[in-house]
């Protein structure tokens, strides 16, 4: 879908780009959380392996990042990708993160959500034309330095990097969202090219996306054994026939219920879901040549 902003001929105003932007991530974010039923995540049944989340706080938390996603968008849209953009998404971010705790009071509903999807919302606001360059674009705003993210106590995802080597979202973000590009996307339009319902689709891509990812979610509560089981416990209900099917349903519903019981949660997978159905639907708006010749220049 190609969009702009200001407004058109007709003399009716259009949604500026980066308000439309951050509709669609926060679409993307309320649709993964309605998705069901999602092993051991948040979904229309309950809290899954959560005691402290439900789906009214989910759909409150994505709403409250509508905000963070608009200035991300309008940041990007003016400024060259180097460090000065690099430095200013940080703060965005870290706002962002202050406002999601503010209405969840205190629980980390969206942390990895908000990374992943500024950095594709600031990609595709910088002028990337398709999903692949956006995330390679955002890949390369991933590793920039930030020289005023807060040293303070390390986060769970540091501590079991430190602990067992796992990469995390910040690796993730930095290989340009290979389960995203490579698997979700992919695994969801072949579903849908095959008439499955759209629900199966997202659950066969979220499960693809669970059997390969290090998420350091499950990683600090499980250590690697739980890892390991969650990744062939998903594994194995798209073995059985993904979703759709009456033994990789069976398969599913035994994993959500052994997640719950270990209070195992795939956090990481559910941003990663998010990030595919926030591409799924971007609005692209690549930038003229004369729009990039004429972009602000990296002053660092
Ligand atoms: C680079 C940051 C993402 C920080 O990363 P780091 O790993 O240091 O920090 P964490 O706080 O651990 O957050 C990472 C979250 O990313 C998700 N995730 C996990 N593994 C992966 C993966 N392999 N790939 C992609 N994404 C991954 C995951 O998010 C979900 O889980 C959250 C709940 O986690 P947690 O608090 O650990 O949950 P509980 O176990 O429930 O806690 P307790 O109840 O036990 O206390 C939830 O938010 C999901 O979204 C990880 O949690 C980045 O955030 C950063 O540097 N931000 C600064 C701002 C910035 O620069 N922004 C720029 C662009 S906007
Ligand atoms: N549906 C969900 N359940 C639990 N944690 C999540 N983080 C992002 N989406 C989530």
């Amino acid at each position: 879908m190609a969009a702009g902003s200001g407004t058109s001929a007709g003399g009716r105003t259009r949604t500026p780009f980066p308000a439309l932007l951050a509709d669609t991530a926060v679409r993307a974010l309320r649709e993964e959380a309605w998705l069901s039923p999602t092993p051991g995540l948040v979904d229309r049944r309950g809290g899954g392996a959560h005691d402290d989340m439900d789906l009214p706080l989910l759909l409150a938390s994505a709403e409250a990042l509508r905000p963070a996603f608009r200035q991300i968008a309008e940041a990007a849209e003016r400024t060259a990708a180097c460090v000065g953009l690099r430095e200013e998404l940080g703060g965005l971010g870290r706002m962002g993160e202050r406002a999601m705790l503010r209405v969840t009071g205190g629980v980390n509903t969206h942390r990895g959500a908000l990374w992943a999807l500024g950095l594709l919302v600031a990609a595709v606001a910088g002028g990337a034309g398709d999903e692949r360059a956006a995330a390679r674009a955002a890949a390369r705003l991933a590793a920039l330095p930030d020289r005023w993210a807060p040293a303070g106590t390390p986060s769970h995802g540091e501590r079991v990097r430190r602990r067992y080597g796992a990469g995390g979202a910040r690796h993730v973000a930095e290989a340009a969202f290979p389960h995203v590009t490579e698997v979700a996307l992919p695994r969801l339009r072949r579903a849908r090219a095959a008439g499955r319902p759209e629900e199966v689709a997202r659950l066969d891509a979220l499960l693809e996306v669970m059997s390969l990812l290090d998420d350091t979610c499950v990683l600090y509560r499980g250590g690697p054994d739980g890892l390991r089981a969650v990744r062939l416990g998903a594994g194995r209900v798209m073995a059985e026939g993904g979703a759709g099917t009456a033994c990789g349903h069976a398969a599913l519903i035994e994993l959500d219920a052994w997640l719950r019981r270990r209070r195992l949660s795939p956090g990481g997978s559910a941003d990663l879901l998010a990030a595919a159905l926030f591409l799924d639907a971007a609005p692209w708006r690549a930038r003229s040549p004369r729009a990039v010749r004429e972009a602000p220049a990296c002053r660092r």
